[in-house]
């Protein structure tokens, strides 16, 4: 993207093996405290799922990765997020920008009501774009064609969004997230809004990011957790209400031989 940014962000700094990392995190919704002590590490190009039963702070936990829960009246954090070994809530970081460099895709598909070249474009523009027609059009291909959607769309590029079915919608989200280049991607439940066959290229599509992405998925879907994910964190909402990091390991280890009997019995259902 031709665009010059000041960053407070030095991308020099990052810590190698990390893309985020949270450090004693606790997330407040005015009094109520959401979310207590989280420290997790997340592997760069790797898929990372949270799950746990409803309420224990998994997209809580998700949207400060982007600070997203900045946009949530009384939303406060304590503790440290770090990206390229900055802490995001560092006053002087720009939440647009940590936005744009961790991008997101909402459990149900919100393309914009605009044509589905726009709906790529609209990210790159308002991120002060500037290039040719050709430079755009390029740049529309490369997001579709990384969503694995470009095929069904080409032909109708000026057509609405909000036309395709809600498999394709997710997609095209997920291409405009990667409009922007973003290094990491937060999914909130991508798939619960879909049927099988889309739930499946929607994970085939994570595959395929993981080769160039961070990705980080909320989901309830057990099943989905451990056929697409490589590391698990289990959240469990302690006696006080407040979400916790029960376990986070390995997919395959968190699976097979979990270390904490709550995590084995959520897993095997015996509760959530
Ligand atoms: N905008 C908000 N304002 C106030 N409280 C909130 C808000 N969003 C979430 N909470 C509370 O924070 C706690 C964690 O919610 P969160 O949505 O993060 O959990 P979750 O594990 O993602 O749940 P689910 O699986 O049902 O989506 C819950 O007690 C919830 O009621």
């Amino acid at each position: 993207m031709a665009v010059a940014e000041r960053s407070s962000i030095n991308t020099a700094q990052s810590n190698g093996k990390y893309a985020v990392e949270l450090h004693d995190t606790h997330i407040y919704y005015g009094s109520f405290r959401a979310v207590k002590n989280v420290t997790l590490q997340i592997e760069r190009q790797r898929i990372t799922a949270f799950i746990g039963p409803s309420g224990c702070g998994k997209s809580t936990v998700l949207r400060a990765i982007n600070r997203m829960n900045d946009l949530i009246p009384g939303s406060r954090l304590e503790g440290r997020i770090l990206f390229h070994g900055k802490n995001i809530y560092d006053p002087d970081v720009d939440p647009v920008e940590v936005r744009r460099r961790v991008g997101m895709v909402f459990q149900k598909p919100n393309p914009f009501p605009k044509s589905i070249y726009d709906n790529i474009m609209f990210g790159p523009r308002i991120n002060g774009w500037r290039g040719t027609k050709a430079q755009a059009d390029e740049l529309v291909e490369r997001a579709l064609r990384g969503a694995a959607i470009w095929d069904e769309v080409k032909d109708k590029l000026q057509q609405p969004g909000t036309a395709l079915s809600g498999g394709q919608q997710q997609r095209l989200c997920i291409a405009r997230a990667l409009a922007v280049q973003p290094e990491v991607i937060l999914m909130d439940e991508p798939c619960s809004a879909l049927d099988p066959i889309s739930t499946l290229k929607i994970e085939e599509l994570m595959l395929e990011l993981r080769r160039n992405y961070t990705i980080i998925i909320v989901t309830h879907n057990m099943q989905q957790a451990s056929r697409v994910s490589d590391y698990t964190a289990f959240f469990l909402m302690d006696a006080d209400r407040a979400g916790q990091l029960v376990e986070y390991g390995s997919t395959e280890q968190i699976f097979t031989s979990p270390n904490d009997k709550r995590t084995e019995d959520y897993i095997s259902g015996r509760f959530g």
